[in-house]
């Protein structure tokens, strides 16, 4: 399976972002993961479309957006207007339909999130819509936190359906990535990694990147 490394700018240094972006292009990352948080949906509070939209002019690199507020549909069109390739919102959202269906209808990517605490089978309707699932292997809201091993089993049940039905599903895995818990999330069927703290923080993000890719602890 290709295994696509997303770094997410939760764990960059906001005073240059735009350098760090740049950074993680040259690095190697597949994708650059935009954490966007509204201190409702989750205790925290980051950026929003203006600051997609200055990102968007330094890097070439696809835009994938996490939105953990508590009204997407309020946003998707800022952010696919600021240069979103793919948005994610969160199944927990009463307007998440609505969203998803904004999204489409904009012809960007789009894919729904679990918290740990929801299961699975939030997403099962919605399957065959989906361009991604994202499995939250941590409460949402902060890098650094530990991968939930226990979180392995969704991973799992997405690939099973994905392989059922015949779907060209991506399963993204985000929080607590590092050397060391990727392989188990691949080896249970994800195939995009995001990671903010383990690349960031490295003194080798390039080196770090191919490992997490690996696939090897
Ligand atoms: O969405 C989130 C946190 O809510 C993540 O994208 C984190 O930013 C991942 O950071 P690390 O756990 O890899 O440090
Ligand atoms: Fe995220």
């Amino acid at each position: 399976m290709n295994i696509q490394i997303a770094p997410s700018i939760l764990s960059a240094d906001f005073a240059c972002l735009g350098q760090e972006a740049r950074r993680m292009e040259l690095a190697g990352a597949d994708l650059l993961h935009i954490d966007v948080m509204d201190g409702h949906f989750v205790p925290n509070i980051t950026i929003g479309a203006p600051v997609v939209y200055c990102l968007r002019k330094v890097t070439k690199l696809p835009f994938d957006v996490h939105l953990m507020i508590s009204e997407p549909d309020r946003y998707v069109d800022a952010f696919v207007d600021a240069g979103a390739n793919m948005v994610t919102v969160h199944a927990e959202c009463p307007s998440a339909d609505e969203a998803l269906k904004q999204l489409r209808h904009r012809g960007v990517k789009c894919a729904l999130s679990v918290k740990p605490g929801t299961p699975v089978d939030a997403v099962y309707p919605y399957l065959d819509k989906l361009d991604m699932v994202l499995v939250m292997t941590v409460e949402p809201g902060f890098g650094g936190q530990s991968f939930m091993t226990d979180m392995l089993p969704k991973i799992r049940t997405l690939r099973q359906w994905a392989d059922q039905f015949g779907l060209p599903l991506d399963i993204q895995v985000d929080g607590g990535v590092d050397v060391n818990t990727a392989p188990l999330a691949i080896a249970a069927g994800a195939n995009i990694l995001v990671a903010g703290t383990a690349v960031f923080y490295s003194d080798d993000p390039k080196a770090t990147i191919r490992k997490l890719r690996s696939g090897r602890a």
